[in-house]
């Protein structure tokens, strides 16, 4: 397990990362979400050292990271980092070796890799030239070059259609079913929703949830309902313990207090008319975050 205890960053007198805490488990794609600014690359660059914390400490495994266990992090930073005149083979080829793998091993990894992203007619080409999609691929591929033992990679999806978004969305899959833990930032909540298994929430540097996709999602909220009647539903604005998050004309969505009863807002629904639908809803992850994140 990769775990960021206590971690503090300061950039002059703004205090970027206020004590940051957080585990990513091994088999287990962990989404980082937060808004633009909320402390996400920093967080990752201090994960992988590029940037010192001021407090905290990084660790895997209970042992503080050390130069050894970061060149086994396979990292896709936020600037990227291909050279744009290397063709995406040559490029693979390179930082394969220079994480160390023998030649053959390389060359196996590197033919898996453009198969799986797909990249296999632009791979003998510049990646300058290559489209914004495909830059992306052939970054993701660097990442993974070395069969790193876990994965920190910044906003991976970001430019991707959604056809590569499943593609890249099952090669990481892969990695996790081998067990390496898998930190990955986006601002896709769709995406996210989809993909991670467990979630951290950041906002102005400080982590407001975090813990398993469904239990956020069972846990975060009062109970809520949606509630579809024939005519108007602003009548629920006065029934007591309930507390309305959206209504659109017929349709209501709202909030129940711990002591309320679904059942006897049914029946009042029922004595003002037909109801056609009425049941508990799950909030998505985008509505949890709007919630955390303010
Ligand atoms: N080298 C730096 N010097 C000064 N301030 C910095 C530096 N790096 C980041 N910051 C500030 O730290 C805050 C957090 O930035 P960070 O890039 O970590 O956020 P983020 O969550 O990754 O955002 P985005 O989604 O926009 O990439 C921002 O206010 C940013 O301006």
């Amino acid at each position: 397990m990769l775990r960021l205890d206590g971690v503090s960053r300061r950039f002059g007198d703004r205090q970027v990362l206020h004590e940051v805490s957080f585990d990513v488990t091994a088999g287990r794609m962990t989404g980082f979400v937060g808004a633009n600014g909320a402390g996400k690359t920093t967080s990752m660059r201090i994960i992988m050292g590029v940037l010192a914390p001021d407090a905290g400490e990084v660790t895997w495994q209970g042992e503080r990271l050390t130069r050894a266990v970061r060149r086994r992090i396979g990292y896709m930073p936020e600037e990227r980092g291909l050279y744009p005149k290397m063709s995406v083979r040559d490029q693979l080829d390179y930082l394969g070796r220079l994480h160390g793998l023998g030649r053959d091993a390389v060359r196996r990894n590197a033919e898996e890799l453009i198969e799986r992203l797909s990249l296999g007619e632009r791979a003998g080409d510049p990646v300058e030239q290559l489209s914004l999609g495909n830059q992306q691929r052939a970054q993701i591929a660097a990442a993974l070059i070395h069969d790193p033992d876990i994965l920190v990679l910044d906003e991976p999806f970001s430019g991707l259609d959604p056809i590569a978004v499943d593609t890249v969305v099952d090669v990481l899959r892969e990695r996790t079913r081998r067990g390496v833990p898998v930190l990955f930032s986006s601002h896709q909540l769709d995406v996210v929703e989809r993909l991670c298994d467990d979630l951290v929430i950041i906002a102005g540097g400080r982590i407001r949830a975090a813990g398993g996709r469904a239990e956020l999602r069972a846990g975060h909220a009062l109970p809520r309902y949606a509630l579809t009647v024939d005519g108007d539903a602003g009548w629920l604005r006065d029934e007591p313990g309930v507390q309305l998050v959206d209504l659109d004309g017929a349709h209501a969505v709202f909030e129940l207090a711990p002591d309320a009863d679904d059942q006897r807002v049914l029946a009042a629904a029922l004595s003002r008319g037909p109801v056609r639908a009425f049941g508990p809803v799950t909030p998505s992850l985008a509505e949890i975050f709007r919630e955390v994140a303010r």
